[in-house]
């Protein structure tokens, strides 16, 4: 039986500890949101991505203020539905649903079963449909709200300015997509300190270098992070009208962009 915990308002998680880089590998294979993952995944993005449960929990908060009566509020790359519970739990205009994609059917699975959770828990709450699917190849709904939380750095960067054009797109005038990402730096020196400062992050909650050298091998050929700039860019080239930084621990950061 898997351990549980409680996070953010009573919804049960696994609490399972990441030890799946604690052992050396022969050959360390890519990065995949597989089974192995969703069992450890709650605990490994708590302790590699610094500032994870503010963001999470703020994306609700400036979810609640964009929020348009009858429209749909989108949560692509939703994993175990931790922004979708977040957004569930802040969000109270009228006719507004959630919609959850993940194109990992283990992680759809239990995003199910922990949504599942919070409907016995709570009352009220909008209502929520989970799809297993590509968000390239989403047909989007007038939508108010977007999140991307750390999921664009996993799509291939040629594919990411019409990806956020279709979402532009779709939203409705006083929508906003809120985007976070992993984030690289123009300024060498920048970069480095800011990378060196995440690996004293990671080791300051448990990891060892092996799993935290194992673990960049992994991620390196399938999250390609951007630049702030870049993504500025790319927002505006996409059609967005202003792009706003609300939130940055270390190398790691978040944005509102507006229609
Ligand atoms: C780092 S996780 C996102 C974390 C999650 N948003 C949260 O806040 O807990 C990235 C997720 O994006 C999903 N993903 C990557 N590419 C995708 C695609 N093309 N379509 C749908 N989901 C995708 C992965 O399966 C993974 O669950
Ligand atoms: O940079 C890292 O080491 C990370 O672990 C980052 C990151 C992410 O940003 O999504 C990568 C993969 C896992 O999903 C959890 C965190």
């Amino acid at each position: 039986m898997p351990a549980f915990s409680t996070y953010a308002a009573g919804t049960a998680v696994s609490k399972e500890p990441d030890r799946l880089f604690a052992q050396p590998l022969a050959q360390v294979p890519d990065f995949a949101f597989n089974e192995d993952v969703v069992r450890v995944f709650p605990d490994m993005i708590k302790r590699s991505v610094p500032g994870y449960p503010t963001i999470v929990e703020n994306l609700g908060v400036l979810a609640a203020q964009f929020a348009q009566p009858n429209s749909v509020l989108y949560d692509l790359g939703s994993s175990l539905g931790a922004v979708t519970q977040a957004l569930r739990r802040h969000v109270r205009t009228d006719g507004c649903r959630v919609i959850a994609v993940d194109n990992s059917a283990a992680m759809v699975e239990r995003c199910r079963e922990y949504l599942n959770g919070q409907d016995s828990m709570f009352q009220e709450l909008l209502p929520v449909e989970v799809i297993e699917g590509d968000i390239l190849a989403l047909q989007f709904q007038p939508a108010s709200v977007v999140a991307l939380n750390f999921t664009l750095q996993f799509i291939a960067p040629e594919q990411r300015t019409a990806l956020l054009s279709r979402i532009h797109q779709s939203l409705l005038p006083g929508g906003a997509l809120i985007l976070s990402e992993k984030l690289r730096f123009n300024d060498p020196q920048e970069h480095a300190l800011l990378t060196d400062l995440h690996v004293a992050f990671k080791r300051a909650n448990g990891y060892s270098e092996l799993e935290i050298a194992q673990k960049r091998s992994a991620i390196e050929n399938v999250m390609k992070p951007d630049s702030l700039e870049e993504h500025r860019e790319r927002l505006l080239a996409a059609g967005f009208s202003k792009v706003v930084p609300w939130f940055q621990c270390l190398n790691f950061a978040s944005l509102i962009a507006l229609p």
